[in-house]
């Protein structure tokens, strides 16, 4: 565990400032006489899986969907929460850093005061392993003081994601006992919430007090369905990662020399690096999920990033932006089958070095024709969910070492006769990660932290703090809560009727949906970027004024109702504001919203430089 973790570091003047934001609440929230109403029983999101999950979970599985009343609705079956009893409650980063997880410990600790000042809260430091330890910290005003709205988990640290095995279970089980828990409050992604959900259903079956809930905070943005509609720190990674990339694309057309080659933290699923080309077009962006769906292989890639370039190189253009999730490599088919040989090897204790000569002739085959560098990464032991660890693996060199090899390729053919390709590699992960949350991440923590509590306070076991309506402002966000295993499923073999279920069931990363709006939108513009330099510089995160309250656009987009809500392009509106005729009003911008016809218009506002003129706006 790391020494420094609790010791608050001195404070700029902007972190200072952003200590004194204070987060909204939704009305359901506020004051203190919450309401809660139970809804439909659950199953799981997967019918194939209901015995499966029923069986592994006999006494967490079916609860029922909990809503957060607002003042004003009627309800004659509402639980109204009157009594507060004195309770005290653990909380742990359980899974990796992501911005706004200090703001999930601070909405606990708010809403625990609100309701009883005689509670307490206990933070484990160091994550999973200081919870095994009981190694805590109680949370006070003074502790908070300095982590307010800022980055990091640095308040209390994290180590190993996982509460598995028996031991493990088991170490945590005493320590909520030892500690007297009332309540366990789990923070992390898609691994730490089946965690979590498991964890609760033990001390459901032995009878403990301790009622465990889950939060979801994970930069991914990959614990995602129809319950949850995003994760904290999401918003901010996107922000901060659209930024790097418009810059490195604003680089590139300058000195026009160079093809960067950016891969994106993100784990399995292309959520970071979908929405980062929504917001900063790129040149070309391939996400894992439709290399999976097109069974590309390797080499099918590189041609097409090839292409790419002979194209642009025919415009006379000889830099360029790729931008790939650091998944990618998993997704593509043969690169599948033989990380999962390594896995396999790993689960059965062969050491990194072994396994090169323990790959099946084919998987050797493969594994010499990587560069060492490559070798060497794949190798590397496995995360604590038994998959490779995405992080550590350079897929952006990989492709930059294929394409700069097929380009000499054919110019040597004689094929290709524009100038040399040149490229620059780079792994956008923590200066993202780390970063102040932006003003949506700070707030949507700080709420789910209050969910948490109020889940404590009515018993409930099991389940996931969740909101949504996200995209629009915060008085019309709906509170909720999940049971966890309603989320839960377990991959199957083979496709369609002959499928088998194999592993346990666990909440998975969700993938990208090819059939959403926000991809179609990525691929009705991909000729457009590839060719025209379209690049579109959104700007570090704003923490006050114009486009501090802008929402990741693929949350937005996926949102019901988006064309009729007004608020969710006010900010940008704000900033194309001068670029109208002066004299523009607040109502003619109203009235240029609502004569926006479709979803394709929104999006050409959206990507058109600042500079263009925009004839919808010219009212006056
Ligand atoms: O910083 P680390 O420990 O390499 O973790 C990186 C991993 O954590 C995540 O951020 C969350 O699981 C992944 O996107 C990424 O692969």
């Amino acid at each position: 565990m790391n020494a420094d973790v609790g010791s608050p570091m001195e404070l700029t003047g902007l972190q200072r400032r952003r200590a004194l934001y204070q987060p909204e609440l939704p009305p359901s929230l506020q004051g203190t006489r919450v309401r809660v109403q139970f809804g439909d029983s659950t199953t799981t999101i997967d019918p194939k899986c209901v015995d499966i999950v029923s069986q592994a979970f006999p006494h967490t599985f079916g609860q029922r969907l909990v809503h957060f009343l607002d003042p004003d609705t009627m309800a004659s079956d509402a639980q109204v929460i009157k009594e507060y009893p004195p309770i005290r409650v653990g909380v742990l980063f359980a899974g990796r850093q992501s911005p706004g997880g200090h703001n999930v410990i601070w909405g606990i600790y708010d809403a625990m005061k609100a309701q009883n000042p005689h509670n307490v809260l206990l933070g484990f430091i160091g994550g999973t392993e200081g919870l095994f330890a009981k190694q805590t910290l109680e949370i006070t005003d003074d502790v908070l003081s300095s982590y307010k709205n800022q980055g990091g988990f640095d308040l209390l640290g994290r180590t190993v994601d996982q509460i598995r095995t028996t031991e493990q279970v088991n170490a945590a089980v005493s320590a909520c006992c030892d500690l007297n828990l009332d309540g366990l409050i789990i923070i992390g992604g898609v691994i730490s919430n089946s965690d979590a959900a498991q964890l609760a259903e033990t001390f459901a079956k032995h009878n403990c007090k301790t009622k465990v809930i889950g939060v979801p905070v994970t930069l991914s943005g990959d614990l995602k369905n129809q319950f949850v509609e995003t994760t904290v720190g999401f918003d901010t990674v996107c922000k901060v990662n659209s930024q790097l990339i418009s810059n490195v694309c604003l680089d590139a057309v300058s000195a026009g020399k160079y093809y960067y080659f950016v891969r994106l933290m993100g784990g399995k699923a292309s959520h970071v690096a979908l929405e980062c080309a929504l917001q900063a077009h790129p040149n070309m962006v391939i996400l894992g999920e439709e290399v999976a769906l097109s069974k590309l292989t390797l080499k099918e890639i590189i041609n097409k990033i090839c292409d790419g370039v002979e194209a642009r190189a025919a415009q006379g253009k000889y830099h360029g932006v790729l931008v790939i999730p650091e998944g990618l490599i998993e997704s593509i088919p043969e690169m599948y089958a033989l990380i999962q040989e390594i896995n396999n090897l790993h689960t059965n204790n062969v050491s990194e070095e072994d396994i090169p000569s323990q790959l099946s002739p084919w998987a050797a085959g493969l594994f010499k024709f990587m560069p060492s560098f490559i070798r060497r990464e794949l190798v590397l032991h496995q995360e604590s969910d038994n998959s490779a660890q995405l992080s550590q693996i350079d897929t952006e060199q990989l492709l930059a070492h294929l394409v700069e090899a097929e380009m000499n390729k054919r110019t040597k053919d004689g094929k290709y006769k524009g100038r040399k390709f040149s490229s620059v590699c780079h792994f956008f992960g923590s200066q993202a990660r780390g970063s102040l949350p932006s003003n949506f991440d700070c707030e949507y923590a700080y709420v789910l932290g209050h969910i948490c509590v109020q889940l404590i306070a009515v018993g409930l076991n099991g389940y996931m703090a969740t909101v949504t309506n996200l995209k629009d402002p915060t008085n019309k966000w709906r509170c909720a809560a999940v049971p966890l295993t309603a989320m839960m499923s377990v991959r199957r073999h083979l496709r369609g009727p002959g499928a088998v279920p194999i592993g346990r069931p666990v909440i998975h990363p969700s993938p990208i949906d090819l059939k959403a709006e926000s991809y179609a939108v990525l691929r009705e513009k991909a000729s457009s970027f590839l060719l025209d330099d379209f690049y579109r510089t959104p700007g570090g995160i704003q923490f006050e004024g114009a486009g501090s309250d802008t929402k990741p656009i693929t949350l937005t987009i996926e949102g019901q109702d988006y064309l009729g809500d007004i608020e969710t392009l006010q900010d940008y509106l704000d900033k194309v504001k001068t670029i109208l005729k002066p004299g523009c009003s607040r109502e003619i911008l109203k009235a240029a919203i609502s004569s926006i016809a479709s979803i394709n218009d929104v999006l050409k506002v959206m990507s058109a430089p600042l500079n263009t003129e925009l004839p919808l706006y010219h009212f006056n």
